[in-house]
């Protein structure tokens, strides 16, 4: 096999839902499109609604030209697809699935490689597993991987017994647990940043940072998915995974080599080394908040509690800000505060590490006020970095004046940063988990955030609605920063 236009059969389970129509369709597309897969894959799509082969590659075409804008070039490509409808409780159905396979193998000469990519409610994701292999659909010539969309259980119970379901059919080195932000290209920057700067990497501890910030705040409100969305709340929703990866990768060690085993290992040394929250500290590190009605750019929003398939009297966080130790000798007394939310002022994922200040400031005497040193990583939407730095204000003497170094990697012409879905699919077909998460990993997020929601889904929260929608959360997500003598830094790029 190839390894750079890798050949293989995807079975996507859940094909007629909105992850497959908005994010992996128009993902398997841009890799055909660049010439990163080869000729030899075809993609089964199975759902319960009837759909004919060909319905299901016209659905498939609209879906990406929906997605991106933009008239398929390739018409071959959708001959690829094929349709295969039925109910994934329905043992039968798995027979007739089998032989699709087999017989798709023969035409493209795919060499028995399998992706089963589960893109459908988590309930379905033991019950799939386990009649992928008593039906002998997992006994295969070439190789075999399960894409599994989150939310991977809904506590560490959960998750347990989920990933003791799954590992009856498949190895942990063949699972790929989906964490989109982990494909994102600046999320994936973070250990190049870190690994590759010799301005960086001495100053990355206790002695030179005095706190690192993560934002990652979202202007959208549940949208359709208040079934889901209430069940979870942002803690489990966004920081058990997104939050939590962003965190490790920040925190880790540098690892040996850079192979998926070696990186993994580093990042679950830092989940495991996050000083646990016991019940009654919840509140000293941790704010949450729902939103109400209010103002999001520009046109007046709905409360939470107003959306659709949401509890009137919810008690669901869309809104978490944390303040997380972590202890171990790179780390200790170094703050990471994290805040995540719905229908807040911006969308946007930033973070920011702020540096301690110098020993001694001969600007002082001036009464200059003197900027700390940040460096600020943009995710999203605009991706890039800023050095902040102090430099002598022009004219003056004894005065200082702050500079920013700009560098902004999704301004530059010509460059289209891959959708997370493209490079993380492209991963798995080559065999590379380095991108999404190890059970380890998961396990230790679940066993940090558990804590947290027992208490918040035994107490009540009063003073819920408690931002408005459009604002950047609770007030006593300010609090929680000044009373270390912080404050969150503006998520905003210097540009806008
Ligand atoms: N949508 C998103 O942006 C994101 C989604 N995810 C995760 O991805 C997964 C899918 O989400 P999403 O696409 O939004 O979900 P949808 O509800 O839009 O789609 C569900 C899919 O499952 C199919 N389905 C439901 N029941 C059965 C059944 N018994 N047998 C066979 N097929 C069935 C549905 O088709 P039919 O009705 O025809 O059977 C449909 O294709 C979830 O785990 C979600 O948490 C994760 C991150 C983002
Ligand atoms: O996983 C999820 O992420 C999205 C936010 O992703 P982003 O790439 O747009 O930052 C969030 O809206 C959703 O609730 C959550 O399930």
């Amino acid at each position: 096999m190839n390894n750079m236009n890798p050949k293989s059969l995807i079975v996507i389970f859940g094909a007629t839902g909105d992850l497959a129509k908005r994010k992996l369709f128009p993902s398997i597309y841009r890799l055909y499109e660049k010439g990163n897969l080869s000729e030899e894959f075809a993609v089964v799509g199975v759902a319960r609604r009837p759909l004919s082969n060909d319905e299901f590659r016209n659905y498939v075409r609209e879906s990406i030209e929906n997605a991106l804008q933009q008239e398929l070039n390739h018409e071959q490509f959708v001959s690829h697809f094929y349709y295969h409808p039925f109910d994934v409780t329905d043992t039968a159905s798995y027979q007739q699935l089998k032989s699709l396979l087999e017989e798709l193998d023969g035409i493209y000469h795919s060499d028995g490689n399998r992706i089963f990519y589960l893109a459908m409610a988590p309930e379905f994701f033991g019950t799939v597993t386990s009649r992928l292999k008593s039906e002998g659909l997992t006994a295969t010539n070439g190789w075999k991987r399960l894409v599994i969309e989150k939310p991977f259980g809904h506590d560490f119970e959960s998750a347990r017994k989920l990933n003791e379901e799954i590992r009856q059919a498949f190895s942990e080195n063949e699972i790929y647990r989906i964490d989109h932000y982990l494909g994102k290209e600046m999320v994936q920057n973070i250990e190049v940043i870190r690994f590759s700067n010799a301005i960086f990497e001495p100053l990355w501890n206790n002695r030179f940072i005095s706190n690192i910030q993560i934002t990652s705040s979202e202007t959208l409100g549940v949208e359709d998915r208040g079934r889901y969305y209430d069940h979870s709340g942002a803690l489990r929703d966004m920081v058990q995974n997104h939050m939590l990866q962003m965190v490790a990768l920040l925190a880790m060690e540098p690892p040996i080599k850079l192979t998926t085993d070696d990186i993994r290992n580093e990042k679950v040394k830092v989940l495991r080394a996050l000083r646990p929250i016991s019940h009654d500290e919840v509140d000293q590190y941790f704010v949450r908040g729902q939103y109400g009605r209010g103002v999001v750019n520009g046109k007046e929003v709905i409360g939470y509690r107003e959306e659709n398939n949401v509890d009137p009297n919810s008690n669901t966080e869309t809104f978490v800000a944390g303040k997380l130790m972590i202890d171990n000798f790179r780390w200790a007394g170094v703050p990471f505060y994290i805040r995540t939310g719905k229908r807040m002022a911006e969308k946007s994922t930033k973070i920011v590490v702020q540096f301690k200040d110098i020993p001694m400031n001969l600007y002082y005497r001036t009464n200059e006020k003197i900027q700390p040193n940040l460096l600020i990583i943009h995710i999203q939407p605009d991706e890039g970095i800023t050095l902040h730095l102090n430099g002598k204000k022009s004219g003056e003497i004894m005065k200082t004046a702050p500079i920013e170094l700009d560098y902004c990697y999704n301004c530059i012409d010509g460059i289209n940063t891959p959708e997370a879905y493209e490079k993380l699919l492209y991963d798995c077909m080559r065999g590379d988990a380095t991108n999404f998460t190890h059970w380890d990993e998961v396990a230790a997020s679940w066993q940090f955030v558990d804590p947290i929601s027992e208490v918040w889904e035994n107490t009540k929260a009063d003073d819920f609605p408690n931002y408005e929608a459009g604002s950047m959360g609770p007030k006593a997500s300010d609090m929680l920063l000044a009373k270390d003598g912080f404050h969150w830094w503006p998520i905003y790029h210097p540009k806008q």
